[in-house]
């Protein structure tokens, strides 16, 4: 099957060069007693064995949490903030520990990356952070990805680690993302609660219809199905192809890359957008909002024209001069995120008026557009 110049077959996983591969808790964590060493030492045998092949792997592995729990002797996950970063900071210790060994055993080192959203929004810490991690890959170590749960408080932080392991294939513009889970992959209704249901061999990664059919996760993940077809709407963004398979079946990962027809792949189906677009689609806190009237809407969707004041009808949040907001239409639909070149204030004085207008309006012009079309990015 080929789309838009694109490979929708399990060749794209065959010839795969660079991967993420996402570990996620409900698998890692031996039904909630700490991590599942056994486990763990027979995912490392088989990316080893990528890594043999050539294959660049990038882990990213959960488990930070619930391995500190069971070093500190704690029976209950703590809801309490600080009690979760205390055992994340525990706990990432031994995962760590867990990985380091394994990889030994094939004369491999690790490296361990902790990420915040803040290193990936900030766009002089998203390019050190790809760097860093470029350079990991090019020495031949593995980088072992988790969030920084440590630093992290509730309003910044990723939360399930489907997203980050996107936003990790869109910096290193990976291959594939192969995202471990405990079900064989995405079925058309939640298999906890619905035994009959049927799994989904392949899909685009952006159809709508997926997200509808994903549902939340379980006792021991974050997000459930619902962030891991996001996540591969995400790393389509960069041409990877996501896909997301029962991490106990033998020899997942090889038997993927060997194209086997296991687990959901979603593919990718427009072109790949450029690193810059990429960061900004990738951004998830946006300061407000502003409602284009359908003219605007076209020329954004049709010819990825800037955004002018005119084509704008309300402005809300509390944003200011190069924060990101979100544009959708007067349905409420998500249309672009982009950086404004005006605050609130001013963007409220100016709406709905030709750009030749805003000098006399506010008294200067930062610019002629709301948002210059290199700063925007259609949804
Ligand atoms: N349509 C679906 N297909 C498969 N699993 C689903 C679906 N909807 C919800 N789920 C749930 O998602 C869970 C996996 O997500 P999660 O618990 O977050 O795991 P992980 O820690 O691996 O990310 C499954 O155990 C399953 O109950
Ligand atoms: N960063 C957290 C894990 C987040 C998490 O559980 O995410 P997921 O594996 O996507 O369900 C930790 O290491 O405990």
């Amino acid at each position: 099957m080929e789309r838009n110049g694109q490979v929708m077959s399990r060749e794209a996983l065959v010839g795969a060069r660079r991967v993420v591969v996402k570990i996620g808790s409900a698998l890692l964590t031996n039904d909630g007693r700490g991590l599942d060493e056994a486990a763990i030492g027979g995912w490392v045998d088989q990316i080893a064995a990528l890594h043999r092949r050539g294959i660049e792997v990038v882990l990213v592995s959960s488990g930070a949490v619930a391995a500190g729990m069971v070093r500190l002797g704690w029976q209950v996950r703590p809801s309490a903030v600080h009690q979760l970063q205390a055992a994340a900071a525990v706990g990432q210790n031994g995962l760590t520990e867990c990985y380091e060994g394994h990889f030994a055993r094939h004369g491999l080192l690790t490296a361990q990356v902790l990420l915040t959203h803040d290193d990936l929004s900030n766009r002089k810490r998203y390019l050190n952070a790809r760097s860093a991690l470029r350079t990991l890959v090019d020495l031949r170590v593995v980088p072992v990805v988790n969030e920084n749960d440590t630093v992290v408080t509730d309003e910044i932080r990723f939360g399930d680690n489907d997203t980050l392991g996107a936003l990790v294939a869109n910096l290193l513009e990976a291959d594939a993302l192969v995202i471990l889970t405990d079900q064989d992959g995405l079925f058309d209704a939640d298999p906890r609660h619905h035994p009959e249901a049927r799994l989904i061999r392949e899909g685009r990664a952006d159809d709508p219809a997926l997200a509808a059919v994903a549902g939340g996760g379980g006792a021991l993940g974050r997000g459930g199905m619902a962030t891991k077809v996001r996540a591969a709407r995400l790393a389509a963004r960069s041409g990877a192809v996501t896909a997301i398979a029962g991490g106990r079946q033998a020899e997942v990962l090889t038997r993927l890359i060997e194209g086997e027809r296991l687990g959901t792949l979603l593919f990718p189906e427009r072109e790949p957008m450029a690193a810059r677009k990429r960061w900004l689609a990738g951004q998830l806190q946006v300061r407000g909002t502003l409602t284009l009237d359908a003219g605007a809407v076209k020329v954004l969707r049709s010819r990825g024209s800037s955004l002018l004041p005119v084509g704008v009808k309300a402005a809300a949040g509390n944003f200011v001069r190069g924060d990101m907001v979100l544009c959708v239409d007067e349905a409420g639909e998500r249309v672009a995120k982009g950086l404004v070149n005006y605050g609130v204030d001013d963007a409220l004085r100016i709406l709905g008026r030709p750009s030749h207008q805003i000098a006399g309006i506010l008294g200067f012009m930062e610019a002629p557009e709301l948002i210059h079309r290199d700063n925007l990015v259609v949804l």
